[in-house]
Parts: structure tokens; sequence; C-alpha cells
């Protein structure tokens, strides 16, 4: 867990919690780049688990990578206002759960969202002053072709497709407020670090600030 002073500060100042919306081109890496993050935060960071259609790959874990749900239910719960957001990516439905992000948010915590553009974009409305927006972008086609493949658990029709809606994906890049060029996890990861760090430290994130200010001027009348 990272406890540096600006988050010990944080929690004296009553700090709203954020949410950071990592987005790319499938294959780019913002799973594998949110999984560290999540790591290294430990319990500032919370990952938003988004409900989609589309069936687990290999290995991915119900209520753990996505809750993986039908299609009536995803009808279900977007029109009895259940998700925050949501939208139709390579043909299947993805969505954020209302509940739980709000939750999160209520108690100071920091929300790491993977969404696509579309999602980005809504929340963005929704949300604005609190949500900080992420493009990953990869350092050229030929690895993000290598990183899809390697990846290996999408067949070679899907990795097709992925590779064709990158264009895509990528014309929406200066929608956000940081963009990442994947080419070392590490180095991103500490970009992404950075970014998180600085946000934090925003003024009107920090809503005890005025009182603190206030406080800080009494002490020093009485100092002189
Ligand atoms: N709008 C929106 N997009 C999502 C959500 N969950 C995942 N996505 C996006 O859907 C796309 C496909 O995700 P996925 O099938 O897991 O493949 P990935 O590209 O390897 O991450 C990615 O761009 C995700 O960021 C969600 O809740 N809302
Ligand atoms: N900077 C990087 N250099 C090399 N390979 C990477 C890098 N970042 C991610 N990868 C690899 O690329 C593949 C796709 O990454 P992933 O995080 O699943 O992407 P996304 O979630 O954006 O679809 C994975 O096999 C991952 O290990």
């Amino acid at each position: 867990m990272s406890e540096g002073p600006a988050q010990t500060g944080d929690a004296s100042l009553g700090r709203r919690g954020l949410l950071l919306v990592l987005s790319s081109p499938s294959g780019a890496g913002k799973t594998t780049l949110s999984r560290r993050l999540l790591d290294v935060e430990g319990s500032q960071l919370s990952m938003s688990i988004s409900v989609t259609t589309r069936p687990p790959r290999p290995g991915e874990v119900d209520g753990q990578d996505y809750w993986f749900v039908s299609e009536s239910t995803f009808t279900e719960m977007r029109e009895g206002g259940r998700l925050l957001e949501w939208a139709q990516v390579f043909g299947n439905l993805y969505g954020t759960p209302r509940d739980s992000v709000e939750a999160m948010l209520r108690t100071g915590h920091d929300v790491l969202f993977d969404i696509d553009w579309q999602g980005a974009r809504q929340l963005a409305e929704k949300i604005a002053e609190d949500v900080v927006r992420v493009f990953v972008l990869p350092p050229t086609a030929a690895a993000l072709a290598e990183r899809l493949e390697r990846r290996n658990q999408d067949s070679a029709s899907v990795v097709a497709q992925r590779m064709a809606q990158a264009a895509d994906e990528i014309s929406h890049w200066d929608e956000y407020d940081y963009v990442i060029v994947n080419f070392d996890v590490e180095e991103s990861l500490a970009e992404l670090r950075a970014i998180l760090l600085a946000e934090r430290a925003r003024r009107q994130r920090l809503k005890g600030l005025p009182d603190f200010v206030a406080k800080l001027h009494k002490d020093l009348g009485k100092a002189v």
C-alpha cells in the first residue's frame, strides 16, 4: 500500500474520491496496468467491476474480472437505472453498476475504470469534476497486433476485429486529460501513479481545506 504524506494529508482534509478512467484500443495494456496499479495502491483505490454479456475468457473469474450476465439481465439493469454508463463494444454490452461505485466514492475511495471512450464520455458528462481520463496508446501498430496475438485468449477473427476497431478507439484520444504511450509497463505504471498523486492533491477535491486554512489563520494570529 502507498502511504506517502500526500495521502495522510488527504485523509485529514476530507478528500472526495475520484474516478480514474483508463481507455485504450484493445491490447494496448490497460488491464495489465490496472492490475499493477491496484496492487501498488492497495485499499486507496478500488476497481469498478463491469457487467458484460461477453462470454468469459479462459481464466477470467465472475465477480473479479467482470460480472458475466445474460442480455436480459443487462437490459433489466439498464432500464432500472442501475448502470452509471453503458456501451456496446465489439458486439457485446458492457456497463458500470451504479451502486458499487457510489458506495466506494462515498467512503472516500478512488475508483478505477477500464471502460471505452463511450463510457468515459458518459461519466465525464455526469460527474465532470471528479473524473480523470487517461488514454493508453500502443507504441506502434505492430506492437498492438503482437500483444493481441500473444495474449492468445481470443480467436484469430476476434483479434482481427479488434485491430480493425483500434483506429476508431484511438480517434478519441483528445477527449482525455492524459495520454500514456505504453512502451514499457514499469514506466507507464510510474506515469499513472504520478497522475493519480497529482490529481489527489487538486484543491477542489479537498472538502476540508477551507476549515483547515481558517484554523491555520487563527493559529497564526495567536502565534504572533
Ligand atoms: N463503456 C464501457 N466499456 C467497457 C466496460 N467494461 C469494459 N469496457 C470496454 O470494453 C472493451 C472490451 O473489453 P474486453 O472484452 O474486456 O477486452 P479488452 O479490450 O481486452 O479489455 C474495452 O475497451 C473495455 O475498456 C464498461 O463497463 N463500460
Ligand atoms: N508495455 C508492454 N510491453 C509489452 N507487452 C505488454 C505491455 N503492456 C501489456 N502487454 C501485454 O500485451 C497483452 C495485452 O495487454 P492487456 O493488458 O490485456 O490489454 P488491454 O486490457 O488493453 O486489452 C498482454 O499479453 C500483456 O501482457
